[in-house]
C-alpha cells in the first residue's frame, strides 16, 4: 500500500462525538496495566499496555478465543506468549534487531486524543495506543516514529487492530521496517491424529477424512519455509492440516484467511487490509506456525502440551519492507471474526467461507 501524505498537523480529537466510556484500565498480571473493552451481549477483549499486546477476546458465550500459555511471563523484557503480539519493526529475524523487534517488549501508552480514523459509529469500545522509541530504542534502531494502535471490538464481537506507523524524522531521512500481527489462535486440538485413518480410507477408496483444524485460503500458495532454511517450496493439495512443527511464510495470501475448528464447530475468519506484497497490493504475507512438541518443550514460557491447543496465523509484512519517507504514515489493519460452523466432512464450501 502507498505511504498517503501526512495528515493535518493538529487534528481534532477523534472520540469528540461519542460519548465515553470506551475502555476501562484496570490491574492485570504482575501489576502491569491493561485495557478492558466490553461490547454488547458480553463480548470483550483485553489488551495489556506492555506490547500494547491484546490478550483476550471473548464471545458472547465467555469463551477465550485466543491462546495464552499458562506459563506467559508477565514481565519485561520478556514478551507475553499468546494473544496478538505485535512484531515492529522487525519481523522474526529479518533484521540486526532482536527476534520480532522490540514493540512487544515496550510499554505503550494511551492516546487519548489521536489523529481522526474513520469510525463505525456503532463501534462503542476501542482503545488508542501509541508507541514512541526511547532514547534507549534509537541506539539500535535510529529512527523517530510513533506507533498508533487502535483496537476495537465491533458489535457483533469483531476484534480490529489498526495499525498507523509515522516517521517523525525531522533530518530528511526514510526508514524501512517488517512486521506482523502475531496472533495466536485458540483450537481444539491441531493434530491431524487421523492421518493414519485418512491414509487408510485414502487407500481403501472408503471416503474423504476432513481433520479437526484446517486453514483455508492458502491452498496452491508458494511459501518459505523457515524450518529448511528460507527455502521456497509451492503448497500442495486442499487446505492446510497439521501433523507436525510448522514455520512458513505464505507468500501471497488473499485478503481473507479461514481457520476452521470441526471440533470447537467455529470457524475465524481474518480479514486484513493495507499489508504489501511486492507486485500485487490485495495479497500479503501470512506466516502459520507452531512449535509441535519438542520445540514447546524447549520453550521456558510455554506448557509441554499447549503447542495442540493453539495455532499462529500471522498476517505480515516480510519479504518487502514497508518503506516511510518523512511525514509518511502506513496504515494496515487486522479484523477477526469467529463464527459458528458447524460443517461436517465433505460440506464445506470454501469459497463461503472465504467470501460469504
Ligand atoms: O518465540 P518468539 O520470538 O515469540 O517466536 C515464535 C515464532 O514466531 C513465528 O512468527 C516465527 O515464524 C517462528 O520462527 C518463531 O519461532
Amino acid at each position: 500500500m502507498a505511504a498517503p501524505p501526512p495528515s493535518s498537523p493538529s487534528p481534532p480529537p477523534a472520540a469528540a462525538t461519542q460519548q465515553p466510556p470506551f475502555y476501562e484500565l484496570v490491574k492485570g498480571a504482575s501489576g502491569l496495566e491493561k485495557v478492558l473493552l466490553r461490547g454488547a451481549r458480553g463480548f470483550s477483549a483485553e489488551v495489556y499496555l506492555y506490547g500494547a499486546q491484546v490478550t483476550s477476546w471473548k464471545n458472547d458465550h465467555a469463551e477465550e478465543l485466543l491462546f495464552v500459555s499458562s506459563k506467559a511471563i508477565f514481565k519485561p523484557p520478556k514478551a507475553i506468549r499468546g494473544g496478538i503480539p505485535i512484531c515492529f519493526p522487525q519481523f522474526g529475524t529479518h533484521g540486526n534487531l532482536e527476534q520480532h523487534g522490540f514493540a512487544r517488549n515496550r510499554l505503550w501508552t494511551i492516546d487519548d486524543n489521536p489523529p481522526p480514523l474513520p469510525v463505525n459509529p456503532a463501534i462503542k469500545s476501542f482503545v488508542d495506543l501509541i508507541l514512541r522509541p526511547s532514547d534507549e530504542d534509537l541506539k539500535i534502531w535510529p529512527h523517530s516514529f510513533e506507533f498508533r494502535l487502535r483496537v476495537a471490538l465491533g458489535p457483533n464481537g469483531d476484534l480490529s487492530l489498526t495499525s498507523r506507523i509515522r516517521n517523525t524524522s525531522t533530518d530528511g531521512r526514510s526508514f524501512s521496517y517488517t512486521f506482523a500481527y502475531h496472533t495466536y489462535f485458540s483450537v481444539s486440538d491441531i493434530r491431524n491424529i487421523c492421518m493414519q485413518v485418512f491414509a487408510l480410507m485414502v487407500l481403501t477408496g472408503l471416503g474423504l477424512f476432513i481433520s479437526e483444524v484446517r486453514v483455508e485460503g492458502l491452498e496452491t500458495m508458494d511459501y518459505l519455509d523457515n524450518l529448511k532454511g528460507k527455502e521456497r517450496f509451492t503448497e500442495q493439495g486442499d487446505a492446510i492440516v497439521f501433523e507436525s512443527e510448522i514455520d512458513k511464510v505464505y507468500l501471497a495470501a488473499p485478503s481473507k484467511i479461514a481457520i476452521i475448528d470441526h471440533e470447537k464447530k467455529r470457524t475465524f475468519v481474518l480479514t486484513k487490509e493495507g499489508l504489501p506484497d511486492a507486485v500485487i497490493a490485495s495479497v500479503s504475507p501470512v506466516v502459520v506456525w507452531n512449535p509441535w512438541d519438542k520445540k514447546a518443550k524447549a520453550m521456558q514460557d510455554f506448557g509441554d502440551g499447549e503447542y495442540k491447543h493453539m495455532l499462529c496465523v500471522e498476517p505480515a509484512a516480510v519479504e518487502k519492507p514497508i518503506t516511510l519517507k518523512p511525514g509518511e504514515e502506513w496504515k494496515g489493519r487486522l479484523a477477526l471474526s469467529a463464527v459458528p460452523s458447524s460443517y461436517c466432512s465433505g460440506q464445506l464450501d470454501p469459497l463461503k467461507v472465504l467470501q460469504g
